[in-house]
């Protein structure tokens, strides 16, 4: 929703073209064993060629945009490692799936790292492999040479602390680093395949489909074992080494030495001190489930461990169970009152109950987060009053679980996961990439293919949380039904880009701001920012929407656009209303997730006869004329225009808003207000909001002076905002005594479109009063404004 999809790129066509034909002639070599492999030492010294060149185009390739296709979707192993059959690099036939097979291999290069990482694997039989394993992030927790050599501890080898962590001996094009120990991995049921620059190779999409094994794991054969003095540390050792580890931020390094000296028969305490410490690595990892497991142990095992009910109550914490985390806390204060982080973790942790259970926010402080790289706020989700239910016709849809009024909180909600693309603001931001769908010919431009690995990451970290997740709307996709093997999640990638592509949202980085930008600005930045949010995924579309989604940072603000019965479906738009678009082209831009709109708006475009809409054009094509002149424009004549194009509608506002008179009536309120004409002022902007579905009722209508009640709340958007100040400040002359009303009509189209009305006084508020009195004419401050 509100996601570049990338259609005005021309050289899309091709690009997809060109691979949906290296797709075709791969698939034609299907099952074929290849004899010309490549030998290893060619891979071994093809692939230390490109890691030299790309390490030295580093900076230049930050700036670029990366391609990312998404390949014909496979599903992934659930089979036990058990029932697999060893397999050789011999045995692999091209664009296959080795169902039934699993390979043992070691990496023998430093990864490259685009959209994958890349690097050369060896056999038992020496035979070599190019590898690419995607869904990996190359970040400060873990740099892509740490992913693909495994959980190593650096103390195995001394020599790595070169820049890349391998010691370059010769010229790039020889064998150019030394032994050292290497990560060995086992896959499971391996896809082999023709790779885009004409080499084989093999492909993990799967972050499942891969085991990283220790060193001293049994299954590591005997030619590639670690030097003996490593396997005979003992318990002390490694857990020395893990907390030196943990204390050099070397989280993977240390959670690994603390698996290892589990695994080495420690007594009691030295489990509980291991455990300890092995959760604090956890947590860093954003592994909350497993420091959650190691610390709820302690606190049940060991009943008084501070820090274990500490940790505990962190882990809830950050995977948003706060009552839980409260209650952790408020043990581990009975046992140790003086604890004075667990008092501040406990203040904090109230709050998130207080926005959960009631949903208050405090939104000054939710902008001051918001600037932040990247803007991830502190915050809890509140799911107000509704509910997920059956919507005739879409499956699922969310619902009012009581009557609502406009303005009302239905929603807050922290983002399951959010990708900043803020490109000037450091290695914070998410890379904008072109994601490329071939099989449902979907292409998004922005932080997308890292929002699929951050979701797939966050799953395969917390098994708890991906059941919430692939409950989501996922299409025609089939998954498997298998969820967990040999006690490990099974995480499928193309469910993840399948849900996230039906699902995602472009996120500027507070709706306040992209108000008030121009539409070249808001068009420019705010697409490329993108989040996942659970249970706003459930709200169906309608362009005639009665709610209001906006964000701050990485949480998602909606809002009752009207007042709402109990039961009543929540809607919001995924894209447009554009009044210019015929029926065709408005569903045109939901095509991507494949469904027509039966909404009033679109059935009334369907059924609009083309004599109707011409006459439309051609009226509104003349009416626009009448401001050619913006100095002394033709007011009287674009009344008359519109008063005819009003005759072309049959059905009333409030059933089917009239899109095509909102901008007109507007360009006539702001003239009014520039001439200072508040009787006409007043009559427009009634006009503005008549036609876009309000029903106003007013004592007396011939008069502007007359009260007035709104019994409907029309379709909602950043303009009328607008609209509303004029109202204001036009009443201010004509009716002094209805200007209180009219302002909180203003602060509330405010607080629709923007989530918030606490910082409508100093930007609409200040300009409506500058207008009223220090005589600042508000037509021209809003010109000024260029928005
Ligand atoms: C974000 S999900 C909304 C929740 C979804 N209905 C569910 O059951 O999970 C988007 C999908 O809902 C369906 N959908 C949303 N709005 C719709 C509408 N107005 N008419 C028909 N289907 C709609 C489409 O299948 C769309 O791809």
């Amino acid at each position: 929703m509100e996601v570049d999809h990338a259609s005005s790129i021309e050289a899309l066509v091709q690009i997809f073209q060109k691979q949906k034909l290296a797709l075709q002639a791969a698939s034609e070599r299907k099952g074929e064993l290849p004899n010309d492999r490549k030998p290893r030492e060619t891979l071994v010294r093809e692939h230390m060629r490109s890691y030299i060149q790309l390490k030295s185009v580093y900076v230049q390739r930050r700036n670029m945009i990366q391609q990312s296709f998404v390949p014909p979707s496979y599903l992934p192993s659930t089979e036990p490692l058990q029932a697999l059959k060893k397999l050789y690099i011999k045995d692999l036939k091209l664009e296959t799936h080795h169902r039934g097979g699993c390979m043992l291999l070691r990496a023998v290069t430093p990864p490259t790292f685009m959209t994958a990482a890349v690097t050369i694997m060896e056999d038992e039989m020496n035979d070599g492999v190019v590898f690419q394993l995607y869904q990996q992030r190359n970040d400060r927790f873990r740099a892509a040479e740490e992913i693909l050599r495994g959980d190593l501890p650096r103390a195995f080898s001394p020599n790595r602390y070169h820049d890349d962590g391998f010691v370059l001996k010769g010229p790039a094009d020889s064998e150019t680093f030394i032994e050292q120990v290497k990560g060995v991995y086992i896959v499971k049921e391996p896809y082999y395949k023709l790779m885009n620059d004409g080499n084989y190779g093999m492909r993990v999409d799967h972050v499942s489909d891969i085991i990283f094994l220790s060193l001293v794991d049994g299954r590591v054969p005997s030619c590639w074992q670690i030097p003996i003095s490593e396997s005979r540390k003992i318990v002390n050792e490694l857990k020395q080494e893990g907390n030196l580890a943990l204390k050099a931020g070397r989280m993977y390094e240390a959670a690994e030495l603390y698996n290892r000296a589990l695994e080495s028969l420690p007594t009691a305490e030295e489990t509980r001190i291991i455990k300890l410490n092995r959760s604090l690595a956890n947590l860093r990892l954003g592994r909350y489930d497993q420091a959650l497991e190691d610390a709820g142990e302690l606190t049940a095992k060991f009943q008084r461990s501070e820090k274990g009910f500490y940790r505990a109550a962190r882990a809830l914490y950050e995977l948003g169970k706060f009552q839980e985390s409260h209650d952790a806390l408020l043990s581990l204060l009975a046992v140790y009152p003086n604890c004075n982080e667990a008092k501040e973790e406990l203040s904090r942790t109230k709050l998130r109950l207080t926005e959960q259970h009631s949903g208050y926010y405090d939104f000054s402080l939710m902008y001051e987060g918001s600037k932040l790289a990247p803007p991830h706020l502190d915050c809890a989700t509140y799911l107000g009053p509704t509910e997920i239910g059956p919507s005739n016709g879409r499956s699922r849809g969310l619902f009012v679980t009581r009557d609502v009024k406009v303005g009302e909180l239905l929603l807050c909600e922290k983002a399951f996961a959010h990708c900043f693309a803020n490109t000037g603001e450091g290695d914070s931001a998410s890379t904008i990439k072109l994601l490329l769908n071939t099989h449902t010919d979907r292409v998004f431009l922005g932080t997308q293919a890292d929002l699929v690995t951050e979701i797939v990451q966050k799953m395969y970290r917390n098994p708890s949380t991906i059941s919430a997740f692939t409950s989501l709307h996922h299409g025609e996709y089939e998954p498997a039904k298998e969820t967990e093997v040999d006690g490990e999640p099974v995480v499928d990638s193309f469910l993840v880009d399948r849900i996230m592509s039906l699902n995602v949202f472009g996120c500027p980085r507070t709706s306040r701001e992209a108000h008030f930008d121009t539409e070249q600005k808001r068009k420019e930045k705010s697409y490329h920012t993108c989040g996942f949010f659970i249970r706003a995924s459930y709200i169906n579309h309608s362009c005639y929407s009665n709610a209001r989604r906006s964000f701050i940072g990485d949480m998602q603000i909606v809002r009752a656009a009207r007042d709402l019965a109990a039961g009543s479906e929540i809607y919001f738009t995924y894209a447009g209303p554009n009044p210019n678009h015929t029926y065709e082209e408005a569903q045109k831009g939901l095509k991507s997730w494949g469904f027509s709109c039966t909404c009033t708006i679109c059935e009334h475009r369907k059924a609009t006869k083309n004599g109707v809409t011409r006459k439309r054009a051609d009226l509104l094509k003349d009416l626009m004329s009448a401001f050619d002149d913006s100095k002394n424009p033709n007011l009287p004549k674009a009344e008359q225009i519109l008063s005819a194009l009003e005759k072309t509608y049959s059905a009333p506002a409030k059933t089917v808003p009239r899109l095509a008179l909102w901008v007109p009536y507007s360009l006539l309120t702001r003239c009014y207000q520039m001439q200072n004409r508040h009787e006409k002022t007043v009559q427009m902007a009634w006009k503005v909001l008549e036609s876009q579905g309000f029903v106003i009722k007013r004592e007396n209508p011939a008069s502007t002076s007359s009260p007035f009640e709104i019994e409907h709340w029309g379709l909602m958007n950043d303009f009328l905002v607008e609209t509303w100040v004029h109202l204001w400040v036009a009443y201010a002359h004509v009716a002094r005594g209805l200007c209180d009303k009219v302002e909180k009509c203003a602060r509330m189209a405010y607080k629709l479109c923007v989530g918030e009305d606490v910082t409508f006084d100093e930007t609409y508020g200040r300009m409506a009063r500058e207008a009223m009195f220090e005589g600042v004419n508000l037509g021209r401050a809003f010109v000024a404004m260029n928005v």
